[in-house]
């Protein structure tokens, strides 16, 4: 696969100075991607899906109004092969007429979406759990769009009998949405190498890094594709409406891939289990059920899509967390977490009879520093007095900041001895500190016990009521109650 785009990147190279044969190039596609629609065709004018849909509007996403003459001739060309397919009562001149009717129709709201979406892509940061929403509910509503549109062209072209607009537009427009939802990511992602630097950073989660699959990607995909077949053989043999929902279950394998596999090798097994899912529909002539498989592709690949925000998504959230936790000053534990692990460790010492210390610190004469040195030196005492005191804990132990110049730290299995001694040994680190103005970095500290029947308020105004003594008595030092 990794050779496979070497030899299409150097082949993009070629054909990146040369505009026409682009144009060419992705007129030939628009074609061959529509006669694989109609490959898969159950009624006329209305398939399983409409890949070209798809092709439409990564064409419009990528390159923009560039791609409008291809895509308008493709069109044309189109119609008149459809006229004669369909063998239609019209001549060259309605033809034209009718497939110009029908291009400006399909591609204009196409054009519409896509340029929405370049924009949301551009604005600010790339959010890829908003870029993945915004996509599928701009899918939703351009497809409708085209589809009244070119309903509409098709009947003033006499192409369509006004009578089938009813039966006609659902089906219609759910095949538009399967076409764009599962086949404009991956052809936005081979475009993008065809036409390269587009202005946002699309190549960041479908770009070439990302077209490199795991060992395992292809035995996910022959599972993949395996349990399909075996759903829809089942819904054939069993031949009930129930029997083909079963098609359903395949978000789970799909949900796997895209979990486990790079964006651009989700939208590749999206792409192929839809396309699978149209022939089966026709092969096993499953057309009863024709919806079903037409909702299931669409749920599938939106699905499958939005997987692809789930990793960003996760990670958002742990930052978040972090934030909370967090004093964005010293990096210690914030106030209330502080507290939430304070009091877990209460009650785990209590139930298990284990010591727990804690220890309540306040920098001496804070405010002079401030006054003196500026606030900006007293951030610093602030960051360096928190560094101090983690180099002398364990990794059990936990410091957060309680507000202004005052630090609690909970050391759980700890003797109140040993947590003089830390206090006295984190009193002489802060004197080495060496500030302006001979001004010197000390801190008051009071200790108190864990005793049955405490809380984390109860310790802690013991702990600060002999953090207030050691003040009394002259600062600097322990005292514990
Ligand atoms: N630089 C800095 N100063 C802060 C911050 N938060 C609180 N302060 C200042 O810390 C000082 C706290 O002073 P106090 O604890 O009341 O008194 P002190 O000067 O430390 O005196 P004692 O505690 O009695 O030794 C106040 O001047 C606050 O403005 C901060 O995040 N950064």
């Amino acid at each position: 696969m990794t050779h496979f785009y070497q030899r299409l990147s150097s082949f993009a190279r070629q054909l990146s100075t040369s505009m026409l044969l682009r144009n060419l190039l992705l007129f030939v596609l628009w074609l061959a991607v529509w006669m694989l629609g109609l490959l898969v065709e159950y009624t006329e004018h209305a398939s399983v899906w409409f890949p070209a849909a798809g092709l439409t509007f990564a064409a419009l996403f990528i390159v923009g109004v560039r791609a409008i003459p291809a895509l308008l001739s493709a069109c044309v060309l189109i119609t008149f092969w459809a006229g004669h397919y369909y063998q239609l009562q019209l001549d060259s001149w309605q033809l034209l007429q009718g497939g110009l009717l029908f291009g400006v129709a399909h591609i204009i709201p196409y054009y519409a979406g896509a340029r929405i979406l370049r924009q949301l892509a551009n604005r600010g940061q790339f959010n890829l759990p908003l870029f993945v929403i915004g996509f599928l509910l701009i899918a939703a509503l351009s497809s409708i769009l085209a589809t009244i549109a070119v309903i509409a062209a098709l009947v003033l072209s006499a192409m369509l009998p006004f009578s089938a607009i009813s039966s006609t537009w659902l089906p219609f427009w759910i095949g538009d949405l399967a076409g764009v939802v599962v086949i404009a990511p991956l052809f936005a992602s081979v475009l993008s190498v065809l036409y390269p630097a587009p202005k946002f950073v699309l190549e960041n989660y479908i770009g070439p890094q990302q077209r490199i699959a795991t060992a395992q990607f292809k035995y996910k995909l022959a599972l993949t594709l395996s349990l399909l077949t075996l759903a829809m053989l089942l819904a054939w043999y069993a031949n009930t409406p129930e029997s083909a929902f079963a098609v359903f279950f395949l978000v789970i394998p799909h949900m796997w891939i895209a979990c486990t596999e790079s964006a651009f090798f989700n939208a590749v097994s999206v792409a192929l289990s839809s396309f699978f899912i149209a022939l089966l529909v026709n092969l096993l002539a499953l057309m009863d059920y024709v919806m079903v498989y037409q909702f299931a592709i669409n749920v599938i690949a939106a699905n499958a899509l939005f997987a692809l925000a789930v990793p960003t998504l996760t990670a958002a959230n742990y930052q978040l967390r972090l934030i909370a936790a967090t004093d964005s000053l010293t990096q210690v534990a914030s106030r209330d977490h502080l507290q939430q692990r304070a009091e877990l460790e209460i009650s785990r010492c209590l139930e298990q009879a284990q010591p727990l210390c804690l220890m309540v610190f306040d920098i001496d004469h804070f405010k002079q520093i401030n006054d003196q040195l500026g606030h900006s030196v007293g951030d610093q005492v602030l960051q360096q007095a928190c560094q101090v005191t983690q180099h002398l804990l364990r990794p059990t132990d936990v410091i957060g900041r309680y507000g202004g110049d005052e630090f609690v730290v909970i050391l759980p299995n700890t003797e109140q001895d040993a947590v003089v001694a830390i206090g006295q040994r984190i009193i002489e680190r802060l004197l080495q500190i060496e500030l302006a103005d001979q001004l010197q970095v000390s801190a008051s500290f009071g200790v108190a016990a864990l005793q049955s029947g405490d809380s984390f308020r109860s310790l802690f105004e013991r702990a600060d009521s002999a953090l207030y003594r050691a003040k009394q008595q002259g600062r600097s030092q322990v005292a514990w109650h």
